[in-house]
């Protein structure tokens, strides 16, 4: 039996969301058991973890991430990536479909998921495509994909653009009772633009993405959920629309839920630089500061249920192709937890209590996962992080391969110091990675 206490780590009680003295013991992959007080447990032949006050947390989850591995290795592997999310905090992953081929075989899924148990140090829990190549033509073998380990269904990177297709991907996957994730925009009504309509269209005399090509997928697919009743997941919220639209369908008992970035969290398309960096370039792009603020505030009230980074690298030279024609997407993971802490939590209009449940918790009971909570009997998924020192947000330091973050320079707390996954410590700050 191996054993391992984590000591003197500052926990917030399940109960009050008061912080109080605790160690933990983690046995063989388990946590086994709690102990309270400045008083320290007997952790005879223990290995032991000396967190020094800072914060345990479960391990962060992701629920919308791209890994990039079959086909696109230069802008990310499974290994890679993991290994950026480990150093972010993240425990659990769920990686898109939209790969080089997608992941809309048996063997595709296999494949993440035999080179995520050797070369990943983070859980990875992937999607599959509602649609062969994520053409929006025909079905994939759900039943098939399902029983490979898929966890839900997607075409992230393009919405489905036929009605009738999406109301028939509902009730497989409602008969197979799976989830339907999806990535909304009505591609009539977008194309060629880069950024949003608003300020920094307008200005710059670009073409502009309209926040109803997202907001009428979500309304199309709220109706075609209450018709088929299928668990329906919204992906990367950007709106006021869609934000107004959810509400509706969560009073009305439609089985909806939703999730946000960080970035839509914080950032606006006026805080997009007149120098055109490709770095604020992402889908849904960057919205208005009025959708910014409905997206906060459907978050604080339940509309959206959980947090998400949509990590999406790609390589400097594609980046460097400028607004117009670089890819949309940027790097979350190792930003994620320290711009949410030091912008909402640190200024007060969050406590951190609700953002962890909003990043743990939440995701798992969306998606109906074992992880998330830091209960006796749990899997040991956990996490310390210092809220104390401050850092810069320095690309040259992270772990994935992509450095498309807009967030370079940002002075932040909240940075995580280790990562336990299934009782091994994967990463430390100290160590880095550990395989
Ligand atoms: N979010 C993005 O801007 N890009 C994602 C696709 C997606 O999430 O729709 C990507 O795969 O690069
Ligand atoms: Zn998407
Ligand atoms: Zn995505």
């Amino acid at each position: 039996m191996s054993t391992t206490w984590i000591i003197n780590a500052k926990k917030l009680s399940a109960d009050t969301g008061e912080a109080e003295i605790a160690h933990v013991r983690v046995d063989n992959g388990l946590i086994a058991e709690w102990h309270y007080g400045i008083e320290l447990p007997d952790t005879a032949g223990a290995k032991i973890i000396d967190a020094q006050g800072k914060l345990i947390s479960p391990g962060l989850i992701d629920m919308h991430v791209h890994l990039r591995e079959p086909g696109f290795e230069y802008k990310e592997t499974i290994a890679s990536g993991t290994e950026s999310a480990a150093k972010g905090g993240f425990t659990v992953i769920a990686p898109m479909p939209n790969t080089r081929p997608v992941m809309d075989t048996p063997e595709t899924i296999n494949l993440v998921l035999d080179k995520a148990a050797t070369e990943g140090v983070v859980r990875v829990l992937p999607y599959a495509a509602i649609t062969k190549n994520e053409l929006g033509r025909d079905l994939t073998d759900f039943a098939a994909l399902k029983e490979a380990g898929a966890i839900g269904f997607t075409d992230d990177g393009v919405g489905v653009q036929n009605a009738q297709m999406m109301k028939d991907a509902m009730a497989l996957a409602k008969s197979l009772d799976m989830p339907i994730i999806a990535h909304c925009e009505d591609d009539t009504l977008v194309v060629g633009a880069a950024v949003s309509e608003g300020a920094f269209s307008r200005k710059h005399g670009l073409k502009g993405i309209p926040n109803e090509s997202e907001a009428i997928h979500v309304g199309r697919d709220i109706l075609l959920s209450e018709a088929t009743g299928v668990h329906y997941h919204i992906c990367h919220v950007s709106t006021e629309q869609s934000v107004r639209l959810i509400k509706l369908g969560k009073s009305v008992g439609v089985k909806v839920t939703s999730e946000v970035c960080p970035h839509h969290l914080l950032l606006s398309d006026e805080h997009i630089p007149d120098s055109m960096d490709a770095n604020w370039k992402m889908n849904p792009p960057l919205r208005t500061p009025k959708d910014v603020e409905a997206c906060i505030q459907g978050l604080e009230d339940g509309t959206i249920d959980i947090i998400v980074t949509d990590h999406a690298p790609h390589s400097e030279e594609e980046k460097a192709r400028g607004m117009e024609r670089a890819p949309f997407g940027i790097v979350g993971f190792e930003t994620a937890f320290p711009l949410l802490y030091t912008k909402f939590v640190r200024t007060g209009r969050w406590s951190l209590d609700f953002l962890l449940r909003r990043m743990t918790s939440d995701p798992a009971r969306v998606f109906r996962l074992p992880y998330g909570t830091m209960e006796v009997g749990a899997p040991a998924d956990l996490i310390l992080i210092d809220l104390e020192n401050e850092r810069e947000v320095d690309p040259a330091t992270f772990l994935t391969k992509g450095r498309n973050t807009p967030f370079t320079g940002w002075k932040l707390y909240g940075w995580p110091t280790l990562t336990m996954v299934n009782g091994k410590i994967v990463w430390t700050e100290e160590n880095g990675i550990n395989r």
